[in-house]
């Protein structure tokens, strides 16, 4: 069987849910559809996710929201307008969307979770009714009677384990079709938590890897993972086959095309993921693979930046020497709740990568204090705009001159580089640049790789 999840793009009208459903009704196997919520029918569009925030802020600050709950319900009947569904078919979604602001939450990250969840759980509804009155065998199955079971924080939750257990349990037929809302599950206490943004892929892969399903079809809106950003450099060329290890990393530093953390229950129950295009499905698309038996085509299978980080740089001289001088700054970090992402280190200086986006001003403040206070540092100097590329290819274990051929590519294109750092595992190296130079510099090693290639 197939596990397949259409993304918010694909969801996004009348006209893409159209092709979504021929997609599924083409293949018996795929018998388990995850939903995102509509997407963008346009570039300056707003997403359902995104109008979602705006209406659970609206009823935190005590302002007004009538308007905004009627823009979202108005996306679910646009779609429904194109099946031909009337009114009354639509009364359980317009109940539950009016129905938010007045259930109990523990706090207001708890509100905000259940309201960003029902762009999905309503969109799963919907295409439910659209299936059924189609004369489609479909049910709709919510993630709490299907035993999706998170834990953490209720905006960036993680799965717990359990739910594989009970998910398998789900009685599946060959003549039905089960609509599974992506993006959230329930709390051991019974409160919704959505993952992180884009995180319906995450369902996909642990529905994909509770049902045992020979394949996870992840249908969106391009032919194929490209070697870089289509948006940073145009008409790149496009990836066959990947490596999960190759994909993760790639997804981490900035190709959201596929969610990083949905990696991980695939990795475990071993299943390929293949990523197609709604429009062209007729096109093979990208698989990523294990990495047992993978053979490598090129020496760099894909170049991704992500600009949203910030550094800490600290300068002491003989830090080599000092015994724990790591383990006081890790605490430092622990006494403020802060992960970090990387923590390069050179004799008497070191690094510490954090993601810009779990900062604010003031914690920013606090940390740079706290350090200078405890591990006083001969000098001190907060990065705020770093961006970091990461550079992926299993075939750069059997390759001499990587690294100079990056460089090479960097220096042509007079790009200052912060930090070069090549991992434990031999397939990929990190840049850190400027946050202004991410996108040129993905560009110098696109050009210098690929058209060499080519040659
Ligand atoms: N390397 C890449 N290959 C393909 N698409 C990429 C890549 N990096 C980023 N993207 C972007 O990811 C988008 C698809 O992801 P997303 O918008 O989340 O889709 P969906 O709505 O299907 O979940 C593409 O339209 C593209 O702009
Ligand atoms: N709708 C959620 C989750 C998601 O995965 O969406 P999409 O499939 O459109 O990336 C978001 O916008 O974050």
């Amino acid at each position: 069987m197939k596990v397949v999840k259409f993304g918010g793009s694909s969801l996004a009208s009348g006209k893409s849910v159209k092709n979504a459903l021929k997609i599924i009704l083409a293949d018996p196997e795929r018998q388990v559809v995850v939903t995102s919520a509509p997407g963008k029918r346009f570039s300056d569009d707003i997403k359902v996710t995104d109008l979602l925030i705006k209406y659970a802020n609206e009823v935190l600050k005590g302002k007004s929201n009538q308007e905004t709950a009627e823009t979202i319900f108005q996306r679910y009947v646009q779609i429904a307008d194109y099946f031909g569904l009337g009114e009354e078919e639509l009364a359980e979604i317009r109940e539950k969307l009016f129905a938010l602001p007045e259930a109990a939450y523990p706090n207001k990250n708890y509100l905000m979770a259940a309201f960003k969840a029902h762009g999905e759980r309503l969109n799963a509804m919907l295409i439910s009714k659209i299936l059924q009155k189609r004369g489609v065998k479909a049910r709709y199955v919510d993630p709490k009677d299907a035993g999706l079971l998170v834990t953490g924080t209720p905006n960036n939750a993680v799965v717990n384990p359990e739910s594989y257990h009970l998910i398998a349990n789900v009685p599946l037929a060959q003549d039905e079709i089960l609509i599974f809302p992506g993006f959230y599950g329930y709390t051991p206490a019974g409160h919704i938590a959505t993952f992180s943004r884009g995180g319906s892929d995450i369902t996909g892969a642990i529905l994909a890897r509770a049902f045992h399903a020979d394949i996870y079809e992840n249908f969106t809106d391009v032919d194929a993972i490209f070697t870089v950003d289509p948006r940073v450099v145009a008409d790149p060329e496009p990836i066959k086959d990947m490596t999960y290890r190759e994909m993760r990393e790639l997804s981490y530093a900035g190709f959201s095309v596929f969610h990083d953390e949905a990696l991980i229950p695939a990795i475990q129950g071993q299943i390929p993921i293949n990523v197609k295009n709604t429009q062209h499905p007729e096109k093979r698309g990208s698989f990523i693979l294990p990495e047992k038996g993978f053979t490598p085509q090129r020496t760099i299978t894909g170049i991704a930046s992500g600009k949203h980080f910030a550094a800490l740089y600290l300068h002491k001289y003989l830090i080599n020497k000092e015994v724990g001088f790591t383990l006081r700054i890790l605490n430092i970090l622990a006494k403020f709740n802060l992960s970090y992402e990387h923590m390069p280190t050179g004799i008497d200086d070191l690094t510490i990568i954090f993601d810009r986006d779990h900062l604010n001003d003031a914690l920013i403040d606090e940390l740079c204090n706290a350090i200078q206070e405890e591990i006083d540092p001969d000098s001190l100097e907060w990065i705020d705009d770093y961006a970091l590329i990461m550079i992926v290819g299993e075939g750069m274990r059997q390759q001499v001159g990587v690294i100079s051929g990056i460089t090479q590519a960097i220096a042509s294109r007079g790009i200052s580089v912060r930090m070069i750092n090549q991992g434990a595992s031999e397939i990929s190296i990190m840049l850190g640049t400027a946050a202004k130079d991410a996108d040129k510099t993905v560009a110098a090693i696109y050009d210098y790789f690929f058209n060499k290639d080519k040659e």
